[in-house]
């Protein structure tokens, strides 16, 4: 392919798909292009989404001491008038060094970059405006990545101000912190900020239409959560749609449908997100995006219906998390270099930074109910842990989902401290195809949380095991 055009590959977007998919075709030794519209590399990932909202969540719980509660008592503060700029601090140290990283990245493996909104002129050129008062650059490719991401979706008749009505991105640089917040959409961007926000002692009332949160979580888990929510005296109200919001007197006023009102110093909107496609000349390369602006690929190559044009990331839509969108930009990569594929990862883990963290891996025990697979279940309390002791951790649970008739381990779901890296042994054990006997045999380095699979197993393995016969079963 080289020589016949300006660039093997032409990447629009640098978030984690376009990242990946960039880095991967250099290292196959390929030129490669990356044509980023914002002046810094990163993508809303780094920018506005991932990496700042959970900057802000451990300054959030580093700043309150809310970790320390459980030792110290409700009242415990590490510092008692937290501002607006404290929690920028950190969120700008945080974007300043991963951009960094990327630069180098980029740099060190020969990815060229470019400032500039990219566009299709056709399927092999993309024109490129860096700056109104500077000429168009056109350049070549042999084979485009569309990797750019999403926005906030903001409906019409929401009136946006950025001060007292804000989105996702827009809450990120309030000029000072609200006393209340009302949250629209219960989703995993609502309930992660609503859960940081009452962390900071701020009254939130989060709304959804729909009448249950986080469906596609284990059930007792959200359970366990909701208990949570209220216990910080979140208003929690589902099942109930917006009908208007407005500014009344400086206050953010949301009309329920149920004819209640909701007034709030600010109001997040997170009502779902956009692709970023409009603006990028699609119909030149004969592709179409659907009504939230997401593209169609073949899920295995993701390939779109043009030969040699990609789509990778959020842009494609589910599951829309960085960890799935830079193994998508891979396999991008890779197809259109004719490279083996990857074998995709059966099962791959959701982690949701709320205060406190929920982490899911494989079925829930709805799930493995519905294909009437026999099963039981092995439930552990991170108070039963030495390490949940010495922490002061009066809350937290792991539930295993295990085979009766293989004893496969089927599903991990877990709330509480640590939630989002104590996956990951499941995990392992799960893509391995191991059983719950892993987690009974094997020593784990002591006191620790991950101490909580062991219990968790010996739950499912009583369970399993009518007491006479427990004497004669093999541990
Ligand atoms: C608040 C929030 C929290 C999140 N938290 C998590 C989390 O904890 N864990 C997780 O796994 N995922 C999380 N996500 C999702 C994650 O951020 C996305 O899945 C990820 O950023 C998608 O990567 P991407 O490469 O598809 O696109 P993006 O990161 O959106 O990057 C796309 C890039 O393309 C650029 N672009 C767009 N159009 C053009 C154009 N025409 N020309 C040139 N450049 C263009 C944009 O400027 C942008 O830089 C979160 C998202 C949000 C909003
Ligand atoms: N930790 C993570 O992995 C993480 C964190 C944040 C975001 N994300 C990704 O970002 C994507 C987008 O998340 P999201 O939360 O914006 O979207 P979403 O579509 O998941 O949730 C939007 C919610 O808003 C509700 N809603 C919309 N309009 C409403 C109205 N008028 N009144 C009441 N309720 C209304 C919907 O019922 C829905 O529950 C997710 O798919 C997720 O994959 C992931």
């Amino acid at each position: 392919m080289a020589g016949a055009w300006d660039y093997d590959i032409v990447v629009i977007g640098s978030g984690p798909a376009g990242r990946r998919a960039a880095v991967q075709a250099a290292k196959l030794g390929h030129s490669a292009l990356v044509v980023e519209k914002s002046s810094a590399v990163g993508g809303a990932c780094v920018h506005t989404g991932t990496i700042p909202s959970k900057a802000l969540r451990e300054t959030v719980l580093s700043l309150t001491g809310w970790r320390e509660r459980g030792i110290y008592g409700a009242g415990w503060r590490i510092k008692k008038d937290i501002t607006a700029a404290d929690l920028r601090m950190r969120l700008d140290q945080t974007i300043r060094r991963e951009v960094d990283v990327l630069d180098h990245q980029f740099a060190r493996n020969g990815v060229s970059v470019a400032h500039g909104a990219a566009w299709f002129v056709d399927s092999h050129h993309i024109g490129i405006v860096s700056d109104p008062e500077q000429p168009l650059r056109v350049v070549s490719a042999g084979c485009v990545v569309i990797a750019v991401g999403t926005r906030p979706l903001r409906p019409g008749d929401v009136p946006f101000d950025d001060r007292i009505i804000v989105d996702s991105d827009s809450i990120l640089t309030p000029e000072t912190l609200p006393r209340s917040l009302t949250v629209i959409g219960a989703g995993v961007i609502g309930i992660e900020y609503a859960t940081i926000f009452a962390a900071l002692d701020v009254r939130v009332t989060l709304v959804d239409a729909r009448d249950t949160i986080l469906e596609f979580i284990d059930r007792e888990i959200v359970d366990d959560f909701m208990h949570h929510l209220r216990d910080c005296g979140m208003d929690l109200r589902t099942g109930v749609r917006v009908a208007s919001v407005r500014v009344d007197k400086g206050q953010a006023v949301a009309d329920l449908e149920d004819g209640r009102h909701v007034c709030s110093d600010m109001l997040l909107y997170t009502g779902g997100r956009v692709g970023a496609t409009d603006g990028l000349g699609l119909e030149a390369c004969g592709l179409q995006a659907d009504a939230r602006g997401r593209l169609k690929v073949d899920p295995v190559t993701l390939q779109t219906s043009v030969p040699g044009i990609y789509a990778a990331g959020d842009v494609i839509g589910f599951p829309s998390l960085a960890a799935t969108s830079l193994e998508q930009g891979r396999i991008a990569a890779c197809h259109a270099f004719g490279c083996a594929l990857p074998a995709p990862e059966e099962v791959f883990p959701y982690g949701i930074y709320s205060v406190p963290e929920i982490s899911t891996i494989g079925m829930s025990e709805d799930q493995v109910r519905e294909k009437e697979i026999p099963y039981e279940c092995g439930i552990a309390r991170f108070r039963e842990t030495s390490r949940g002791h010495v922490m002061g951790l009066g809350s937290g649970m792991l539930k295993l989902v295990v085979s009766r008739e293989t004893r496969k381990l089927l599903g991990v779901h877990i709330v509480g401290e640590s939630a989002t890296e104590l996956i990951h042994i499941g995990q392992a054990v799960l893509n391995l195809g191991g059983t719950f006997d892993y987690f009974l045999n094997a020593t784990f380095n002591y006191p620790t949380l991950a101490e909580a699979y062991k219990i968790a197993a010996l739950d499912a393995w009583n369970r399993l095991m009518p007491r006479q016969e427990r004497g004669r079963a093999p541990l």
